[in-house]
């Protein structure tokens, strides 16, 4: 029922749904929670986020600290995302190391995103609205960042449009680090 990617780092990774179709259209299953929990990936649904943005508004990249540390999946029900995330998990061998996604509407790919990932997107199309469930609720002042162009990101843009918040936040530094064992629950 779903085709399951794995990455170069452990607990990331790309799901690809199957897909059911017939003369009035299409269905696509988003979420499985047994299969899912299969794959290590519960409890998603804490706060759920339909997000609508312009082409070249880049978001990110960011993170929530201890004890609100959120695990996401993203997908993309409308247009297209160049998609990042940054391993900042503590004694993590792929620490500071990140993995590119190209998530698109018409390829239905979902992005599992662990706790103790920082997370950002570049979006390729005007209206695109990406979808993410999140396993811990929005805690603005456990609100994290790390400036988007401060890793080797191959980011496919020079000037995109960014928040004020987005635009100030620092560099990544190896300051920069979730313990994961500070984690709520
Ligand atoms: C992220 C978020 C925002 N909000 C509100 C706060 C604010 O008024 C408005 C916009 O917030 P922001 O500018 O922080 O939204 P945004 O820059 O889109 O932040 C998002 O970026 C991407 C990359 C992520 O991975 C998300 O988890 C989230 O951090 O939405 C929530 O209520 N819940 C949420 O989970």
């Amino acid at each position: 029922m779903y085709t399951i990617n794995k990455t170069k780092l452990p607990g990331c990774v790309e799901i690809i749904p199957n897909i059911f179709d017939d003369h009035r259209g299409t269905s696509i299953k988003l979420y499985h929670s047994e299969i899912f929990k299969s794959l290590g990936i519960k409890d998603v649904l804490k706060e759920v986020l339909c997000v609508k943005s312009h082409k070249n508004v880049l978001r990110g990249l960011h993170y929530q600290k201890p004890p609100f540390c959120q695990a996401k999946l993203v997908s993309c029900l409308r247009g297209s995302i160049f998609d990042v995330v940054v391993d900042i998990r503590e004694n993590s061998p792929t620490y500071g190391k990140f993995e590119c996604f190209h998530i698109d509407s018409k390829k239905n790919n979902i992005v599992y995103v662990p706790v103790g990932f920082a997370h950002g997107y570049l979006v390729l199309e005007d209206d695109t609205i990406v979808l993410y469930n999140m396993s811990e609720i929005y805690s603005p002042e456990h609100e994290g960042g790390i400036r988007w162009d401060s890793l080797s990101i191959p980011w496919p843009i020079k000037n995109p449009i960014l928040s004020d918040k987005d635009m100030n936040l620092p560099p990544f530094n190896d300051s920069i680090r979730i313990s994961l064992n500070k984690r709520k629950r």
